[in-house]
């Protein structure tokens, strides 16, 4: 009986269901409840007394902003709903949280069970979110684009073909071939795509998978009225084989608007509406508010449920009646049976199978890993004036500095100056300017990384990951054209061997360096914070490095510091691979008084360096890069449980 009276809510007879499930185009059948296979089965979505508060720090303390307050209603299978309400209604909010993307710092009370589940993380599988703000990375052409968000989303059976085929299909039906080769875009001066054609290819991206559960945040907005009818129109299909999609909507015309099969109508984090889109005008109609014939029914609405500034009171109190009236009325109790039902049924039947993803084979990790590198590093190629002004640059500075010590004999009193000079310049042009420039690297990315974590793409480690191997071959690269041109000009050892250990001490100098960088880059979200952060930590490696103190003269708090300074390791394995070995340095010229080095033994004394520490040093940094990368990443994850 109860299923009878759901069908009915649903506007369909039980022979309705039979008859749409023999034909082709109507893909899935009616709930069993014997098993729980949304993809298969559709999705009803149905929420209980849910109360949304958005918490807000200030002044040390949290405050709990109420913004959904105690909100029941249900979507069925199928459905094309609006989900509207004026300006800061709380639509967004209450869409995220249906659609299990919500942000942590929102905390919710109260039930949402797809198809009698509670709703979890298998969420990201089964439903789309298409967001209010478009993020890209905006050196990508579309093709680029759908082919990466393909390789990573889609079934990794599917040949290239079928793929490819895919993303044509859904690219034609929303008249993006023409922009197949543009580059999306992104700031005003780099713009391609327009703002209506960056809408069409989030929606695009969304549908790629086919999911049964789609949640369009605004997907109009931008739209011409053209491309807007299509859109929806689009959807109403999608919705007729049984695909429920759920969209906030600002003021749709009368043509898009009676597309949607059903209405939800919020005002101050209430319920006014929900229902059938065609008997709204009629719920309205018995409250005493009727619709002018000049008025899209959908303006109206919002025109009732808005409060604009200096009419507060008054709206508050209409909002009130409209949403009190509401939840007496036969809609609401129509909607109470099906959310009721949903509820009972959770509780009641246990399905004898679970079905998330039928027939589905996840990509391997491995995939994933390599379409993100090529992803990144498409960004890099596409934007080469940055790359080469780094290494121009960094060729530009090792000149520089191979001049100054140009001639250098490192046999006299002088030459040692020189030649730990030459090292300090060595060590810190390979700390500071990888170091500082890699703090953005992360909080940039942070958005699409979160958004696409959140839709279930890939694990933060495979994003991790990426982003350091697309960083890899910068940070070899430089520090050898760097190596190449310094210390040849600069008159240090004269032999291949001490040459060759040089280059790959700076090679681990930038590295470690670099992963230092990475680790304060996860672990703030904003980088002049991050900056705040490092500037101090920097000072305090640098003094630590034994060019400016004996380092067995350091203060008992300072002497442990020195074991995670990077600065010290590789300045005294670059002392090491220069003075070791040398014998003959002459005391000519020396001022008489003054201390004669006279082997590089002494020389290493000197810093407190010892000859047999080379192999521990780059041990020593090869740790401190593992350290600081594994730090990155836990501060990595633990961001992203934050947001
Ligand atoms: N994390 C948050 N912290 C504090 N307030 C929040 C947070 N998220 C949402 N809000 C507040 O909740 C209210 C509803 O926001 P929401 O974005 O859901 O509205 P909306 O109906 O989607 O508005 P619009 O149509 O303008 O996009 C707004 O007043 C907003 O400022």
């Amino acid at each position: 009986m109860e299923e009878t009276q759901l069908n009915m809510f649903n506007g369909e007879s039980e022979n309705d269901y039979e008859m749409q499930a023999s034909t082709e185009s109507f893909r899935k059948r009616a709930r069993s409840y014997s098993r729980w296979s949304p993809v298969d089965e559709g999705v009803t979505l149905a929420w209980n007394n849910l109360t949304i508060y958005a918490k807000t720090k200030r002044h040390g303390k949290t405050y709990h902003k109420r913004i959904i307050n105690e909100m029941s209603g249900a979507v069925k299978a199928g459905s094309l709903v609006a989900l509207m309400g004026a300006s800061g209604a709380g639509k967004s909010t209450l869409m995220s949280v249906l659609g299990y993307r919500h942000s942590a710092k929102l905390e919710v009370e109260g039930d949402i069970l797809l198809n009698g589940r509670k709703t979890e993380d298998y969420m990201k599988y089964l439903s789309g979110y298409m967001h209010q703000e478009d993020i890209f990375i905006p050196y990508l052409t579309v093709m680029e684009h759908m082919t990466i968000m393909a390789n990573l989303k889609l079934d990794r059976r599917l040949t290239k073909d079928d793929k490819n085929k895919k993303i044509m299909n859904i690219l034609r039906e929303l008249g993006l071939v023409k922009c197949l080769h543009s580059k999306i875009g992104g700031t005003d001066h780099n713009k391609a795509l327009s703002g209506g054609e960056k809408k069409r290819l989030a929606f695009a991206t969304e549908i790629l998978t086919d999911p049964p559960l789609l949640f369009c945040d605004e997907p109009t907005t931008g739209l011409d009225s053209y491309s807007a009818q299509k859109l929806v129109g689009m959807m109403s299909k999608m919705a007729s084989e049984r695909t429920t999609i759920v969209c906030t909507i600002h003021q749709p015309s009368m043509d898009i608007f009676s597309m949607f099969t059903q209405l939800i109508l919020i005002a101050e984090g209430r319920t006014a509406y929900i229902g059938a889109t065609s008997k709204a005008i009629e719920f309205f109609q018995r409250l005493g508010y009727i619709c002018p014939s000049t008025y899209s029914p959908a303006d109206y609405f919002i025109k009732i449920l808005a409060s604009p500034p200096g009419q507060e009171d008054s709206s508050r109190q209409t909002i009130k009646r409209i949403c009190d009236q509401y939840a007496v009325s036969d809609y609401a109790k129509e909607i109470d049976v099906v959310v009721q039902y949903e509820f009972h049924m959770g509780r009641a039947v246990v399905p004898r199978r679970f079905e998330l993803r039928p027939n589905f084979k996840e990509i391997h990790w491995h995939s994933k890993l390599y379409w993100l590198v090529y992803r990144w590093t498409l960004e890099v190629m596409r934007n080469p004036a940055i790359e080469l002004t780094r290494v121009l640059q960094r060729i530009g500075i090792a000149i520089l500095i191979g001049l100054c010590y140009f001639g250098t004999n490192p046999y006299t009193q002088n030459g040692i100056q020189s030649v730990q000079g030459v090292i300090f310049m060595f060590v810190t042009e390979n700390t500071f300017h990888p170091m500082y420039s890699v703090l953005s690297e992360f909080p940039e990315n942070t958005p699409i990384f979160i958004r696409e974590y959140k839709s279930g793409l890939y694990h933060p480690a495979t994003y991790y990951f990426s982003r350091i191997l697309s960083l890899l071959p910068g940070f070899i690269i430089e520090p050898v054209i760097f190596s190449c041109i310094a210390y040849w000009l600069s008159g240090l050892q004269r032999t291949f061997n001490a040459f060759a250990l040089t280059t790959t001490v700076t090679v681990l100098t930038m590295n470690v360096a670099s992963a230092c960088g990475i680790m304060f880059s996860n672990a703030f979200d904003s980088v002049p914070t991050a900056l705040a952060y490092l500037v101090p930590f920097d000072y305090v490696l640098m003094i630590t490095s034994g060019i400016f103190i004996k380092l067995s003269t350091l203060s008992n708090v300072f002497n442990y510091v020195k074991y995670f300074s990077w600065f010290m390791y590789s300045t005294e394995s670059l002392s090491i691979v220069q003075w070791k070995g040398i014998y003959n340095i002459t005391c000519e010229g020396q001022q008489q008084g003054l201390p004669c080095l006279q082997d590089g033994i002494q020389v290493l004394d000197k810093y407190s360096f010892s000859e047999e520490n080379l192999v521990r040093d780059m041990i020593n940094m090869t740790f401190l890069l593992m350290i600081f990368y594994i730090l990155g990443y836990l501060f990595l994850c633990y961001r992203t449980k934050r947001k």
